[in-house]
């Protein structure tokens, strides 16, 4: 008959699968009950991401383990650590930990820009948010990971390719923005990898090679839409926020309202709503509502998340010999609101 107490040294000695630190140092063992006349024990645990193939693996040692120790049958429920028991450990990170921008220990938040299909000015939202953070004092890094077109070296008006050194990627710095594109390491748009476990391992590889050094925030244009391959990019980021960026047109925010549940559905916070292309000014300064009106209130509402802005239609207007086609200047009306934007999310994310 095993007791209690052989219970919580045995479980004890087993890993945090994505802290590695042991469960008796993560103070992950909640709470164990033994039924002696079915020698039954059951355990409820805490580990930093449930519903995982890790925890599958963790799960199955628990049994073998416990079963080894002499438990006829053993019942298991998993929860996960909380965030005041995460930023204790993140406090203790070893250098290489904290480096790793995968690892749970990393301070780099993720943001990931979404929509619901193409065409919307997903990228164009990403890139001036990007630069908007950075122009807000923050360290900034962005990943164009829109496989279905990269388009962000060519909106930034990036000419060099990143440096690779020791096989280490060195990301091109752009108005303050780290950049890297998966567009710089695929030959003829190579699609066939972008599917499945080859993605998640492509995806894995490209975050570990790159040598982001010190970073806040680490944005990624997703690619548009809801389908599988949006669906598996969802799946392997790491824990991420997330904007949806809409048109204003109530059918544009009806597709777009899917990729929030799809974010939804993969564990991703929803940070808010950017409505963009939303008015033309006339030169008398009247608004006129080409695509329509009220799809980011309404997309805002219907994921219960907030409008973070509203973008007019509008073309950036450099003219110097540093052209960044699709990035507004600082004094632009437009770059303006794209700082509010910013403002909004580093309010949201430091709360
Ligand atoms: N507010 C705006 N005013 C005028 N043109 C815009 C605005 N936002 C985006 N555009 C233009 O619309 C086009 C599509 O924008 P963008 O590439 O950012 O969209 P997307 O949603 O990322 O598309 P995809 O995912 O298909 O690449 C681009 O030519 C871009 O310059």
């Amino acid at each position: 008959m095993i007791n209690e107490q052989q219970v919580r040294e045995i479980l004890g000695q087993l890993e945090d699968p994505f802290l590695h630190r042991t469960l008796q140092e993560t103070d992950g063992i909640l709470n164990v009950s033994i039924k002696e006349e079915k020698n039954h024990v059951s355990v409820k645990i805490a580990i930093t991401k449930t519903n995982t193939p890790e925890q599958m693996q963790l799960q199955m040692k628990v049994v073998e383990k416990l079963k080894e120790a002499g438990a006829n049958t053993v019942g298991i429920r998993f929860e996960e650590l909380s965030k005041e028991q995460l930023e204790k450990f993140r406090g203790q990170a070893t250098e290489s930990e904290a480096q790793d921008i995968l690892s749970p220990l990393s301070k780099v938040q993720f943001i990931s820009i979404a929509s619901g299909k193409g065409g919307v000015g997903k990228s164009t939202v990403s890139v001036n948010l990007a630069v908007a953070l950075a122009r807000l004092g923050k360290k900034v890094a962005l990943i164009d990971a829109d496989i279905y077109g990269f388009s962000v070296p060519d909106m930034m008006g990036v000419q060099e390719m990143p440096v690779v050194k020791n096989d280490r990627i060195y990301p091109v710095d752009r108005l303050g923005v780290k950049m890297i594109s998966m567009g710089f390491f695929v030959e003829n748009n190579a699609p066939i990898v972008w599917r499945g476990p080859m993605l998640g391992k492509v995806l894995d590889q490209f975050f570990r090679d790159v040598e982001w050094g010190d970073i806040d925030y680490l944005l990624l244009d997703l690619p548009p839409g809801t389908g599988d391959i949006a669906l598996d990019i969802h799946q392997m980021l790491p824990a991420s926020k997330e904007i949806v960026v809409t048109t204003p047109h109530p059918t544009a925010a009806f597709v777009a309202a899917r990729a929030g549940a799809m974010a939804l559905q993969t564990d991703h916070e929803i940070l808010g709503v950017v409505e963009n292309m939303s008015w033309h000014e006339s030169k008398t300064g009247e608004r006129e509502y080409v695509f329509g009106k009220g799809g980011g209130p309404k997309l805002a509402e219907e994921l219960r998340t907030e409008l973070l802005g509203q973008i007019p239609l509008g073309q950036p207007d450099w003219n110097d010999e540093d052209f960044a086609p699709s990035v507004y200047a600082e004094n632009h009306p437009t770059g303006q609101l794209y700082l509010n934007i910013a403002q909004n999310v580093i309010n949201k994310l430091t709360k």
